[in-house]
């Protein structure tokens, strides 16, 4: 006998250019490619052929255009999560819906004269954004986004050294060679389902990636990619897990002494294939803890979502605010509100900014401050209603 398992069915590829018009600002350009996955009760179509459940893919095309028509979302992931609603709220067959969005950068052109071109625009990159975003009917949604074909080379600050060999091994040690990739970064949201800051995030995270990129000093692929996911998980407390993925381009030295010629390290010959591939998974879990915070709303019993904090550090008498800001999840809580590297003994202060939280309080905003005596784990809570606060050392 055979039986059905697992299925789900969609439409793949379903492009729409979207500008939204600014007669002040100038226009904005935006270029998605959308896939709508769905599953549920759809076993009678394969088995019986049973048509009557089945919304048609093409529908599904409509639903994309008529979704981007009216929604307000300026992020893919603001966008997939209304077409995930709009899709399980109309039809009750669907018992869950996934929605990868894909977005090519187009920017503002910039005219010889230095001005941004208010409805022209260009493509400087290959560099890819998507997201995928899944809900099941009854549950929260689930978000990976994400960047790839993001290329990038140094020529510095990169060797592959002391490496194992066997009697295969052929290559010779290198302390100045050229470090190329393409990098594909994977990253999951820890509450999906909390108001999040999807474009800050991206930014944060790409540009954290390269900061690592361009000053480590690299023993190898391997070896850098862990160093940029872990500044990044460091640095932006709204995700969970980071997968990269970097091929090694290899560019060889050519032997120029055929021809008589010096190599001075500075004519090489880039091959496409093979090329080493390197991924790996770098999970929060795994790292190591700093400050956390949560917030419980004391005139309700519910933890207080969504109200942005900061961490300051008094280093020689000056308060230096930390790279990390954060807005508490759905649970209250704040976590890694300090990266290891920064997290030490001394003066520090977090300010919880509950204005727009609790808007006829009486406290826009609450600063508490403390002293550690080492870079363990500290739980710093704030329990807050609209007269009062308290704070403890937790754990
Ligand atoms: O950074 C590198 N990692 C490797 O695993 C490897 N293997 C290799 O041949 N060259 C390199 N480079």
């Amino acid at each position: 006998m055979a039986s059905v398992g697992p299925n789900r069915y969609g439409k793949e590829g379903v492009r729409v250019v979207r500008v939204r018009r600014s007669p002040y600002n100038g226009d904005t350009f935006d270029e998605w490619t959308v896939r709508v996955l769905i599953d549920g009760d759809f076993v009678s179509s394969y088995v019986d052929g049973d048509n009557t459940k089945v919304l048609p893919t093409d529908t599904m095309k409509n639903t994309v255009y008529y979704v981007a028509s009216r929604t307000r979302a300026i992020t893919i992931e603001d966008f997939a999560k209304e077409l995930v609603n709009y899709l399980i709220e109309h039809h009750s067959q669907i018992a869950g819906a996934q929605v990868r969005v894909e977005r090519k950068e187009w920017s503002h052109m910039v005219t010889s004269n230095n001005s941004r071109h208010p409805t022209s625009f260009v493509q400087a990159t290959q560099e890819v954004q998507f997201t995928t975003v899944k809900r099941p009917r009854h549950g929260a949604f689930s978000i990976v986004s994400g960047l790839k074909d993001l290329m990038v080379m140094k020529t510095a600050k990169t060797s592959f050294t002391n490496f194992y060999r066997d009697a295969l091994t052929t290559l010779t040690d290198s302390r100045d060679r050229l470090f190329g990739t393409a990098i594909t970064a994977k990253w999951t949201y820890e509450d999906a389902s909390s108001i999040i800051d999807f474009d800050r995030a991206r930014q944060q995270i790409r540009s954290g990636m390269l900061d690592v990129f361009c000053d480590h000093e690299s023993e190898s692929v391997q070896h850098t990619l862990h160093a940029m996911a872990k500044y990044v998980l460091e640095r932006v407390p709204t995700i969970s897990q980071i997968h990269l993925t970097m091929p090694n381009i290899h560019c060889l030295p050519v032997d120029l002494t055929r021809f008589g010629e010096q190599n001075k390290n500075e004519i090489f010959m880039p091959i496409d294939d093979p090329h080493g591939y390197i991924q790996c998974t770098i999970n929060r879990s795994t790292m190591t803890k700093t400050l956390t915070t949560h917030i419980l709303d004391l005139s309700c019993g519910r933890p207080a979502a969504n109200v942005p904090v900061r961490v300051e550090n008094l280093l020689n008498g000056e308060w230096v605010l930390m790279p990390t800001t954060a807005n508490t999840n759905t649970d209250g809580r704040a976590v890694d509100l300090v990266p290891a590297d920064k997290w030490q003994a001394g003066q520090w202060r977090i300010i919880f900014d509950i204005a727009s939280y609790m808007p006829d309080g009486f406290y826009p905003s609450v600063t508490i401050e403390f002293r550690t005596k080492d870079s363990a784990h500290y739980h710093v809570p704030l329990l807050l209603n609209k007269f009062g606060y308290s704070t403890y050392r937790g754990s």
